[in-house]
């Protein structure tokens, strides 16, 4: 019997030993990468709701500006290209802004709720 984890059942036997590790570290960080956005998406929720009880805009430039400079630095200091980097914010930002206006849209009161 093979120790677990050793062979990924959808790699084709013939995969070389190097590139078969490679993979298994390469899922293993996309497996992170999906908990780490579901977890992100899941506080962004939450400050959806807490900006539609305050009476907030869903969106906050002037955050965004300070989250994307010191993204933006720490892919510098990480050997990330920080082009790419403030790319990838943006993209996730954007859908949070989309969640946050269906959120607002759906209270009492307002247009899409009734
Ligand atoms: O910090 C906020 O105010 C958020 O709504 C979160 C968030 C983000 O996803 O980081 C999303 C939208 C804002 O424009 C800025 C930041």
């Amino acid at each position: 019997m093979s120790s677990p984890g050793a062979h990924r059942s959808d790699e084709p036997v013939d995969v070389p030993d190097q590139l078969r590790a490679a993979r298994q570290t390469i899922d293993n960080i996309d497996a992170a990468l999906v908990h780490m956005l579901a977890e992100r998406f899941r506080c962004t929720q939450q400050v959806g709701h807490l900006k539609a009880d305050l009476g907030l805009p869903p969106s906050d430039p002037e955050r965004e500006q300070r989250q994307v400079a010191r993204l933006r630095t720490l892919a510098q200091e990480a050997g990330l290209d920080p082009v790419f980097a403030e790319k990838f914010l943006g993209f996730i930002v954007e859908e949070v802004i989309r969640h946050h206006e269906d959120i607002a849209a759906r209270r009492p009161g307002t247009a899409a709720s009734r």
